[in-house]
């Protein structure tokens, strides 16, 4: 698995993503891949509870189990009985696929499914950067977000027990994509009419917005075979309710 410390390379003037440089400020908020608010910085999710790459898979803390929420990373009554005591088995479950998949809400069902904890890893990254997605994009750009983001998944993917989902940007870093080649993965599918029927004008996605068809044509297109590429199984969501799905999910997972 990755080093969750590689973010940190933007802040050595290289920056990486071409956006941020060492010396240049934007909006008076990032410096060098920094996001200056005094909540987080580029690579660290820093909620005080889970700093990138320290998950602490297994170890369960007073008050810190949190639905969706970095932290909540504590083995439940799912698992992996097979793996070795100590080891850590990691997520149950991963859910990747499209913006309006459905992948929070399937994950937050079926987590109560499988008496387990659902992370996601975009509530991860807002819990640390203290502000929505959209507003992390607007004020720091996409290349943050992405490191952000990637930091959220290395610590996750740690995390024993839990029903994970990921962000529909997640599978674009081959890093995430080689990370997820352990796990179990189903990619939820969706076709372009009815993702945007659900995500509606897409204000709270950044990347649709303007045209949301358009915009998920394009995304889908692009994305399409690095879902599958990590998914172990596809289950298709069109006409179909979040529970049916979920049950669909419980049996594939045997
Ligand atoms: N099977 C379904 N049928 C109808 N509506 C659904 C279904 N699954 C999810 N939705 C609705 O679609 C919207 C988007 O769902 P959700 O946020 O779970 O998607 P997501 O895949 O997590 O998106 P993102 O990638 O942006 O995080 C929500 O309003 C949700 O209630
Ligand atoms: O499809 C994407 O690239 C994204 C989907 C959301 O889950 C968020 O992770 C963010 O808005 C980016
Ligand atoms: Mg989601």
């Amino acid at each position: 698995m990755s080093d969750a410390s590689v973010p940190g390379d933007a802040r050595s003037g290289e920056a990486r993503s071409g956006e941020v440089r060492s010396g240049e400020v934007r909006s008076g908020e990032v410096r060098s891949g920094e996001v200056r608010s005094g909540e987080v910085r580029s690579g660290e999710v820093r909620s005080g509870e889970v700093r990138s790459g320290e998950a602490h898979s297994g170890e369960a803390r007073s008050g810190e189990a949190r639905s969706g929420g970095a932290g909540s990373g504590e083995a439940r009554s799912v698992g992996d009985p097979s793996a070795p005591a100590g080891a850590s088995a990691g997520p149950v479950v991963v859910l990747v696929g499209p913006p309006g998949s459905g992948k929070s809400t399937v994950a937050e069902l079926l987590s109560a499914k499988l008496g387990a904890v659902h992370r996601d890893t975009d509530t991860d990254v807002e819990t640390g950067a203290g502000k929505p997605i959209s507003d992390i994009f607007v004020d720091s750009g996409e290349p943050v977000f992405r490191e952000l983001e990637r930091a959220a998944i290395v610590a996750a993917l740690k995390a024993d027990g839990v029903v994970l989902s990921l962000g529909g940007g997640a599978i674009l870093d081959a890093d995430t994509r080689a990370d997820l080649a352990g796990h179990t993965v189903v990619f939820l599918d969706v076709s372009i009419g009815e993702a945007a029927k659900r995500v509606g004008l897409g204000v709270a996605r950044p990347l649709l917005l303007g045209n949301v068809r358009t915009q998920l044509k394009n995304l889908m297109d692009a994305r399409r075979p690095l879902y599958a590429e990590v998914a172990k199984h596809t289950v298709t969501t069109d006409g179909r309710s979040p529970e049916e799905i979920a049950r669909e999910i419980v049996e594939h997972l045997g």
